[in-house]
């Protein structure tokens, strides 16, 4: 932490002392769960508005590690898997947001929730020309094909044990080699204790503030998104965050 030394910065005196001196909290489940239910009922937003800057942010940290000149295949592909709830629609707008930097996104949506929300960031996505596969490809082929793996399956509202379809996705995604960059908490992961078997992501990128299982985050990135966190909720669950740099949607930590 660099804080402490830039207290009189110009930049800086607006920064209640604490978030320059405390680090950032780590959420557990229910205070992540809790945080979210705020921003929609005390707060006024919709959850398309935080889901497109979350996906946002998403697109932004995969386009800060990999790079479309860093990436070795012949094309930018990008294979993003989405998974049932929001972190499956961050996902889909994070697919959107790839296409649009120039990158192409394949995405995997197998149980696709049957509400408008979805629909419309599902259509949105077909109408960017963005293909949907019909079947989780095997690892092998995941490897020649893609540049890279998004994981938007599970996030913080994951519980309990992996029911299929996505105990065999999660399987086949533990035997690729190419990049996994998770969104919000490694799919499978235990929200708190993490998964000492689990996928091991070369990226993660937290939202709103990092769960408490990112402590056992062992990939190159870790990236802080979803800038939408007002002040006020901010300083009631001491949530201590970075100041994200100029305009900028992530921050890596
Ligand atoms: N404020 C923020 O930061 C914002 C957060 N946002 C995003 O929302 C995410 C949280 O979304 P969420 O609450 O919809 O839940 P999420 O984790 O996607 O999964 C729930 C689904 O998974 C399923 N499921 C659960 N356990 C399972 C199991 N063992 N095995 C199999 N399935 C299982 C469960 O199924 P069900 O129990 O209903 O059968 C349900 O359908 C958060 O991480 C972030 O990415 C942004 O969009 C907006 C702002
Ligand atoms: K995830």
């Amino acid at each position: 932490q660099t804080g402490s030394c830039q207290l009189n910065t110009a930049a800086s005196n607006h920064r209640p002392a604490s978030s320059m001196t405390q680090p950032i909290k780590y959420l557990g489940q229910e205070e992540a769960q809790h945080i979210d239910e705020e921003l929609f009922s005390e707060y006024g937003f919709s959850v398309d508005q935080l889901m497109e800057l979350a996906g946002l942010s998403c697109a932004t940290a995969v386009t800060r590690a990999y790079p479309l000149t860093s990436l070795v295949k012949a094309s930018p592909s990008v294979l993003v898997i989405c998974g049932p709830g929001n972190n499956g629609g961050d996902g889909l707008v994070c697919a959107r947001h790839l296409k649009l930097f120039g990158y192409e996104p394949f995405i995997f949506y197998p149980k696709r929730p049957n509400k408008p929300l979805f629909q419309g960031l599902a259509t949105q996505c077909e109408k960017m020309e963005i293909p949907f596969l019909s079947d989780m490809p095997e690892a092998s082929l995941i490897d020649e094909a893609y540049n890279l793996v998004v994981d938007a399956i599970f996030g913080f509202s994951f519980k309990g044990a992996v029911r299929e379809p996505f105990g065999s996705i999660l399987d086949v995604l533990k035997n690729t080699t190419v990049p996994l960059a998770s969104i919000d908490i490694p799919s499978g992961w235990d929200v708190e204790q993490g998964s000492a078997d689990g996928l091991q992501p070369d990226t993660l990128i937290s939202l709103t503030a990092p769960k408490k299982s990112a402590s056992l985050f062992r990939g190159r990135y870790h990236f802080l998104g979803g800038r939408f966190v007002p002040p006020s909720l901010e300083r009631k669950y001491q949530l201590n965050l970075p100041k994200y740099p100029d305009t900028d949607c992530v921050l890596k930590l």
